[in-house]
């Protein structure tokens, strides 16, 4: 049975989009029928794998980000090995901020740490914008990976607004986003500021990344779930509109995912998303209940198991996995998935066994 989306909505001439009308990702995400049902895995790519540390050793992560052949390999490597619906594009959400010209680093272990936060107005005017060519390498690693992946849809992504902020404003990765959350409501000025330059980047990278051909893309605001939804609506949602917004003349599906964000999903659903991540905190049914409005299409999920329990026993797995496909079956589109990322201690055999077994569920 092939898949089957409704009629594609208008895409932007300029570009070169592949089809994959038989996609079963792309049916999902667009509402449609897939053929099967569709499963990847954020943070695919990357430790779990063997062959991925061996490519990786002696290069930096950020290294790798702007290296196009390493980059498209690692891109390549979970889709080859498990057999995944989507290929999710090897990169990082600091890559633009490194791009531009930010003193940040990838610490392995830890995340991203960077060299002077960023917390007054003076600062926030001196966080130098992004060019499109200062992301060449990404696109022309989106180029290489649009030529070998055949049919499977390549994923971009960019890191949201309040996230990329928290990482900035912190210094590096954060339990309580307490500078953040003050600096929001002491300066809303100087919070809007950064938002709005940090929403720009991310478009700049987006975009750079749709014109080079990527299939669809995923805006990360990890860290979400972290507000407060009256927080969430007043100081992040307008940016997050704005890099949502400004990628919709391509036509592709735009998903949005947090951490924890239960509280935020119609909100994030509002900022633009066309697919709402949802971790294992809510069940995928109550998510789609929270989502559902009296005229519109019945919301499409992403989701939900718990990354942490791959590493229990496979009869455990399975019907965690059953049980999420029977609670996705209430929404318009299902799209099978984790609840954050891999962790790196993950068997990968796991992940394909995973892969196997949702395929051979009903969508
Ligand atoms: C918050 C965030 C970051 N980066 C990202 C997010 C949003 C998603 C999420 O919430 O997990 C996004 C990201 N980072 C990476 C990807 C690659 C694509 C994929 O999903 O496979 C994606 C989509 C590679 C990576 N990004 C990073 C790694 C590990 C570095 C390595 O392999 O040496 C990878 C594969 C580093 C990184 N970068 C970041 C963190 C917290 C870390 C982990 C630090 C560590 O444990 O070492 C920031």
């Amino acid at each position: 049975m092939p898949s089957t989306p409704p009629p594609a909505p208008q895409t932007r001439p300029t570009t070169a989009r592949r089809e994959l009308t038989d996609s079963p990702y792309l049916a999902a995400a667009r509402g449609g029928t897939p053929a099967r049902l569709p499963v990847w895995f954020m943070r695919q790519a990357g430790r779990s794998l063997p062959e991925y540390r061996a490519l990786r050793e002696g290069t930096s992560m950020l290294d790798a980000c702007f290296d196009p052949e390493m980059l498209a390999e690692i891109t390549m490597q979970p889709v080859r090995r498990h057999d995944v619906d989507a290929a999710i594009l090897f990169s990082d959400i600091v890559v633009p901020l490194k791009a531009a010209g930010v003193d940040i680093e990838i610490v392995p272990g830890t995340g991203p740490v960077v060299a002077s936060p960023i917390r007054t107005a003076a600062d926030v005017a001196a966080l130098p914008e992004l060019s499109p060519d200062q992301v060449g390498a990404v696109a022309d690693g989106v180029r290489l990976l649009v030529e070998r992946l055949g049919r499977t849809p390549l994923i971009g992504f960019a890191g949201a607004p309040f996230t990329l902020a928290s990482y900035l404003i912190e210094g590096g990765p954060s339990r309580n986003h307490e500078h953040t959350k003050s600096l929001m409501h002491s300066e809303p000025e100087v919070w809007h500021a950064l938002a709005g330059k940090l929403a720009k980047i991310a478009r700049t990278f987006l975009i750079a990344q749709l014109d080079a051909g990527v299939d669809a893309v995923q805006l990360f605001d990890s860290w979400a779930g972290a507000l407060s939804p009256r927080d969430y609506r007043e100081f992040v949602l307008p940016h997050s509109t704005s890099v949502l917004g400004a990628v919709g003349e391509y036509g592709v599906p735009r998903t949005h995912f947090g951490v924890g964000t239960g509280e935020l999903l119609t909100a994030m659903r509002d900022a633009g998303a066309d697919v709402v991540g949802v971790d294992w905190r809510l069940p995928l049914d109550e998510a789609v209940r929270r989502l559902s409005t009296p005229d519109g299409p019945v919301p499409v999920v992403q989701g939900n198991l718990d990354p942490a329990l791959l590493f229990a026993s496979w009869p455990v797995i399975e019907a965690e996995v059953r049980r999420i496909a029977d609670e996705g079956r209430t929404a318009g589109g299902h799209i099978v998935n984790l609840g954050h990322g891999v962790l790196p201690g993950t068997d990968p055999e796991v992940l394909t066994r995973v892969v196997r077994l949702v395929h051979e569920l009903r969508p």
